[in-house]
């Protein structure tokens, strides 16, 4: 199985309001985001030129971001969900794996020292069918 990762930036505010009042989390506040989507392919399924996915074709993904989350309240942009990065993950999975038929994880970070990743067992990885 071959991976390839793209990294995405941006910025958003955010509530976590199922959170305990007295967690700073609940009160509003905002990070710089970084998205890292995952594809893979096995080896024998490459692009003629040895692509899993032209890193350009992901052009898309990164307009979507700009227009859809970038300077936004996730709160509103996610339609509801608690804008956790494991929720801001798996919506995101769920948005493009349909178009992206490599895509086997999402990564999001929030601070320089945490990340959450969501990569659904059957998509990827030695044990996929
Ligand atoms: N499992 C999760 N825990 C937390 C999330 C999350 O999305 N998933 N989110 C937050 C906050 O939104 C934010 O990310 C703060 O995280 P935290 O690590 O507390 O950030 P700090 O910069 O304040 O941490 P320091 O330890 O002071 O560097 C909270 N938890
Ligand atoms: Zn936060």
């Amino acid at each position: 199985m071959l991976t390839i990762t793209k990294e995405f930036h941006f910025s958003a505010s955010h509530v976590l309001d199922r959170l305990p009042s007295w967690h700073p989390c609940a009160r509003m506040h905002g990070h710089n985001y970084v998205v890292v989507l995952e594809l893979s392919a096995p080896r024998d399924a490459l692009t003629e030129a040895g692509f899993v996915r032209d890193y350009r074709e992901l052009d898309a993904f990164k307009k979507w971001m700009d227009d859809t989350l970038d300077h936004r309240h996730l709160n509103e942009a996610m339609g509801g969900v608690s804008p956790s990065a494991e929720n801001l993950a798996v919506w995101i999975f769920d948005l493009w794996s349909e178009r992206l038929p490599e895509l086997t994880a999402v990564r999001i970070s929030e601070t320089p020292k945490t990340w959450a990743t969501y990569r659904p067992a059957a998509r990827g990885g030695e044990d996929a069918p």
